[in-house]
């Protein structure tokens, strides 16, 4: 068990292949961001010691509860010989957090802070001391790049190291090495709580993005249905690809997007039904693809890969998730022939990628980046298949620094006038600073 302060941090992920036909247990591909969520674990002041309190500035928004007015008597007991959550959320929890507790909140904010409080009451005693969650992302939210899911594992690896559910990493090289007995059950204890976190923001999630969160690297991820374990291959040779991040900045809410494949599927089952097992035989083509040995990724292998994108791309424009700015994104990238461009995540706006031919000279791909720039698209760049969910704890070399993030780069308060979220990554960021540790 460890008491507050300490930092969580999880990164957001890219759908290479596969997103909405993995929900209805379709394989998919994904792979970490360099793009991350943190999460300040705090201890409250003595006159705010009976509250707990969420400050979550990107979202604006700002609330406490008293700890003594929530409803543990809601909080299903957990049978003592499993250690893992149920994958399923609890009715009565849910409608004991309802709508009271979270009144005046838009859906955006309300999603989080109903994931937070039903992971807070399941893990959480009433007799912890008043606790302050702040969490600061340099992902974009409700952009496809799973957002909620960095947030749901932050979540969940805060509270449970807070209950001693886990204890903290053992200190790793790389990503790849040292494997621990320990901390692999410890994350995936942390990737099934945050599922029930992503249950809350999105109702019904494949699991992908919480996998990605967590584990990091790259993952062919499986939804199993009836209790059976859900497939998570690690791609550890994952080859280098040139992709291009472009964000439509069109917001839209994950949740809304399933709900609609849903319905198309219910209406239409015979039409949909085709378009999803189609994602599934791509998805397949390109897990094979993307598992060759370096020397036979060739011209011919990247041209394949590149055709699935584009046969991807219009599988999720027939489901109907596309979007206009997605479409005109897709189009100068088509004109300039720079590559295959599909949407990534959910659709219907957020982001899409482009996965650049080898030849492109950098002169078109400048040009790309102006004109979409300059129709308000935002162009990242970033790397994939970093580390997942890890954790920063207060040293003797960084005591002097906690007070500061604490006041400066969590706090709502003075978080406003800030504006740039780059400036946690480098303040506080894995690989800016020193002492990050993963599970
Ligand atoms: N930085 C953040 N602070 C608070 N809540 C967040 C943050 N990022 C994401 N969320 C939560 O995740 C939701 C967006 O998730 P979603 O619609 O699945 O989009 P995506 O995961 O593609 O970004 C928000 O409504 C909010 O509840
Ligand atoms: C549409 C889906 O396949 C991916 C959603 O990702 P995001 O929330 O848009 O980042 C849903 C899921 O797999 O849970
Ligand atoms: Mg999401």
């Amino acid at each position: 068990m460890v008491s507050a302060p300490f930092l969580v941090s999880a990164p957001g992920k890219v759908i290479l292949f596969g997103e909405h036909a993995a929900v209805y247990g379709k394989p998919a591909i994904a792979a970490a961001l360099s793009l991350r969520t943190f999460l300040l674990t705090s201890n409250n002041a003595a006159e705010f010691s009976d509250v707990v309190t969420l400050e979550f500035p990107d979202v604006e928004l700002q609330y406490s509860w008293k700890i003594d007015s929530l409803p543990w008597n809601a909080v299903p007991k957990r049978s003592i010989d499993t250690v893992r959550p149920p994958s399923e959320l609890n009715n009565g929890l849910m409608e004991a957090i309802g709508q009271d507790l979270v009144a005046d909140l838009s859906p955006l904010q309300r999603s989080a802070a109903v994931a937070f409080l039903y992971l807070y009451l399941c893990l959480c005693s009433p007799d912890m001391p008043g606790m302050t969650f702040s969490v600061r992302s340099t992902l974009p939210i409700g952009a496809g790049l799973g957002s909620s899911a960095s947030v749901s594992v932050c979540l969940a690896a805060a509270l449970c190291l807070l209950s001693g559910e886990v204890s903290p990493p053992e200190k790793k090289e790389d990503s790849d090495s040292d494997f621990n007995a320990a901390d692999y059950a410890s994350i995936e204890l942390i990737d099934a709580w945050a599922f029930l976190g992503e249950r809350c923001i999105h109702g019904t999630p494949s699991g992908i993005d919480n996998a990605v969160a967590s584990h990091g690297g790259a993952v062919m991820f499986q939804r199993m249905s009836k209790g059976n374990p859900n497939v998570r291959e690690t791609m550890r040779n994952f080859p280098p690809l040139k992709l291009i991040l472009i964000d439509s900045r069109q917001p839209r809410r994950t949740a809304v997007q399933v709900a609609y494949v849903a319905m198309l599927l219910q209406k239409h089952p015979l039409v949909t039904e085709p378009i999803l097992d189609g994602i599934h035989a791509l998805t397949s083509e390109a897990y094979k693809l993307l598992q060759m040995p370096k020397e036979k990724c060739d011209d011919a292998w990247e041209e394949q890969l590149r055709e699935l994108v584009r046969v991807n791309h219009g599988l999720l424009v027939a489901l109907g998730v596309s979007h206009p700015k997605l479409e005109a994104i897709k189009m100068a990238t088509d004109e300039l022939e720079i590559g295959e461009t599909k949407l990534t995540g959910a659709g219907g706006g957020g982001c899409a990628i482009t996965l650049v031919k080898k030849d492109v000279e950098e002169s078109r791909i400048f040009e790309l980046k102006q004109r979409l720039e300059g129709h308000g698209f935002a162009v990242y760049e970033t790397s994939l298949g970093g580390f997942g969910a890890g954790c920063l704890f207060p040293t003797k070399s960084n005591a002097a620094e906690w007070e500061e993030w604490e006041e400066k780069l969590f706090s709502l308060h003075h978080m406003l006038g800030l504006g740039d979220r780059e400036h946690i990554q480098q303040t506080v960021g894995v690989g800016s600073i020193e002492g990050w540790a993963f599970w």
